[in-house]
């Protein structure tokens, strides 16, 4: 996608946007609500036509075709949506045949590829169920089976599990990933919550007000957020001191300092307690947080205490901290007595 532009009236949904998805990889795109995530997922299928700007997929330009050279096209991507638009009429089989009815297969060819995909999506039990009877977790199986069904090349999922409660989502994004790893599918990921491109993108990209404000590896942006939005969008998923210590803190010098560390990657990967002890001659208490494994990286947030009162020796562990931290920052002071 390159420099692409579309607007509405004054408002530019989306403003410029340049990004590439090579095969194979899932690539999160996150934003607020009107951020323009829709709209630069509806570009892509050719929805909408984007005025100006430049949508090539699989080396073949999109911009500017009309509905019918649009078809072919549109068969090498899939489409699962947060509210599943299943046919509530039509069976799980038939909802996931329909695809390859309209593409005109015959009905022996359709039936074993049903099979298939009702194997893959773990729902070889409900072939005949119809939508009314089934979990939301379970319709979004189907809708996964159902764009999955022409073998795309693309799988565009748009807000996929925000209908759906914390364990299901853990499940159909399970499925997601197990899908692009089996079959090497690409998949073009919208959401508005963290956690579910923590759980399965390999990049993200932060869009707001049609602008991409933030790109990287998944483990690198949520260990070192850089635009406010991002920051902002992590803030419900960052551990914060408890409210005990907290209560306590005090800006003036005191006992014990508290402190916030960040660590990730390489600065996540050294005895982090030994060498701040050898560096100042402090010894360190753990009070809370702790690490996550972002793509194999680790990626976390403590919080430690650490004796303040010989200025000398603290110093030393700051500096020692402000080297081989990601980040640190003294919240404030409590008593020993706490
Ligand atoms: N068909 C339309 N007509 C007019 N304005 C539109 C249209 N579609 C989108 N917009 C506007 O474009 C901007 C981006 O909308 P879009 O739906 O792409 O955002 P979004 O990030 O998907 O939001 P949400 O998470 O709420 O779905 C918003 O300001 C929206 O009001």
């Amino acid at each position: 996608m390159r420099d692409v532009r579309r607007k509405f009236g004054q408002t530019p949904a989306i403003d410029g946007v340049t990004l590439s998805v090579s095969r194979g990889e899932i690539l999160g795109i996150i934003g607020r609500s009107g951020a323009g995530k829709s709209t630069l997922i509806r570009c892509v299928n050719g929805l909408e036509q984007p005025d100006s700007g430049s949508i090539r997929i699989e080396g073949q330009e999109i911009t500017g075709l009309d509905e019918r050279a649009l078809r072919p096209m549109r068969r090498r991507i899939g489409m699962v949506f947060q509210h599943f638009n299943l046919l509530s009429a039509k069976t799980v089989a038939q909802n996931i045949a329909l695809p390859l009815k309209i593409a005109g297969q015959p009905k022996e060819a359709r039936r074993k590829r049903v099979a298939e995909l009702l194997d893959l999506v773990g729902l070889n039990d409900k072939a005949g169920h119809y939508p009314s009877q089934l979990s939301g977790g379970q319709k979004q199986r189907v809708g996964i089976a159902r764009a999955l069904a022409a073998e795309p090349a693309l799988l565009l999922s748009d807000e996929a599990t925000s209908a759906l409660d914390p364990e299901t989502t853990q499940s159909i994004l399970a499925l997601l990933k197990d899908i692009n790893k089996k079959l090497g599918l690409t998949i073009l990921l919208i959401t508005h919550e963290m956690d579910v491109i923590r759980r399965i993108a390999d990049r993200v990209i932060v869009l707001d007000r049609g602008r991409i404000v933030e790109e990287g590896p998944v483990w690198k942006v949520f260990a070192n957020p850089q635009a406010p939005v991002t920051q902002s969008l992590l803030q419900v998923l960052a551990p914060t001191l408890p409210a005990f210590w907290a209560e306590r803190l005090s800006p003036a010098i005191n006992d014990m300092a508290i402190v916030r560390v960040n660590l990730s990657g390489d600065t996540a990967r050294r005895p982090f307690f030994n060498e701040l002890t050898a560096a100042s001659g402090l010894a360190t208490q753990l009070i809370h947080g702790g690490m996550d494994t972002i793509q194999g990286e680790p990626v976390g947030t403590i919080f430690i205490a650490l004796p303040a009162r010989d200025a000398e020796k603290f110093s030393a562990a700051i500096a020692h901290l402000n080297t081989h931290a990601d980040a640190a920052e003294v919240l404030g002071y409590v008593s020993g007595d706490d």
